[in-house]
């Protein structure tokens, strides 16, 4: 397994060993131990897995509030994603600053985000599926969402928005959001 940290404390990326055969190939898309040796003391106990019919799909930009914080580790095992963490920490040196990658079942390479960050992704092909681990269950009270084109973030998708939800289209910029959940 390697990791690699990014430029956002504690957002590391993840690439795990893939063995391949005549068959097809095998990985250990997970491993406790591994991981703790690679400083991810993390424990996880949800399993989440969503499929978007179509390229262009938007999902974010999410994150549950504390003491519901989640870390999120993302991967994508069918199609492909731009993945973006957000970092929404205020006493953080990146405070506003986002870091994305493309992840796909291709290069099957997992991102590490963790508590204090808004997630989001758009899938580059029809027919994505992503699946992630989170340390907190969910907790609808606590879900929130903040503008995929929020200007402050000023996030570049790569890919036109397609697909988004009711309760992503009316999302708050950034500002409202802070001013709402952090004053
Ligand atoms: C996230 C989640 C949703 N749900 C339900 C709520 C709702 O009825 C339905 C769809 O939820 P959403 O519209 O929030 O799904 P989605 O837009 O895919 O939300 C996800 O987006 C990505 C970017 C994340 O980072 C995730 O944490 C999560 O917020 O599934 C659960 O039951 N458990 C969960 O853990």
């Amino acid at each position: 397994m390697n990791s690699f940290n990014t430029d956002l404390d504690g957002v590391k990326v993840i690439e795990n060993k893939v063995f391949g055969d005549e068959r097809g190939w095998f990985t250990e898309s997970y491993n406790h131990n591994m991981y703790k040796e690679n400083g991810i003391y993390t424990k996880f106990i949800q399993d989440n897995h969503s499929f978007s019919k179509y390229k262009g799909t938007l999902r974010g930009l999410h994150l549950q509030l504390y003491p519901k914080a989640q870390t999120k580790l993302v991967r994508c095992t069918r199609g492909s994603i731009f993945d973006v963490a957000i970092d929404l920490r205020p006493e953080s040196k990146t405070f506003k600053q986002s870091y994305g990658i493309i992840l796909s079942e291709t290069n099957q390479k997992q991102l590490l985000i963790p508590k204090g960050f808004a997630h989001g992704f758009i899938t580059l092909e029809d027919k994505t599926e992503v699946q992630y681990k989170v340390d907190e269950h969910y907790s609808k009270e606590h879900d929130r969402s903040i503008a995929w084109n929020d200007r402050i973030l000023g996030i570049d998708w790569p890919t036109e928005v397609n697909v988004i939800s009711d309760k992503d289209r009316v999302a708050p910029t950034l500002d409202t959001f802070l001013e709402r959940e952090y004053k």
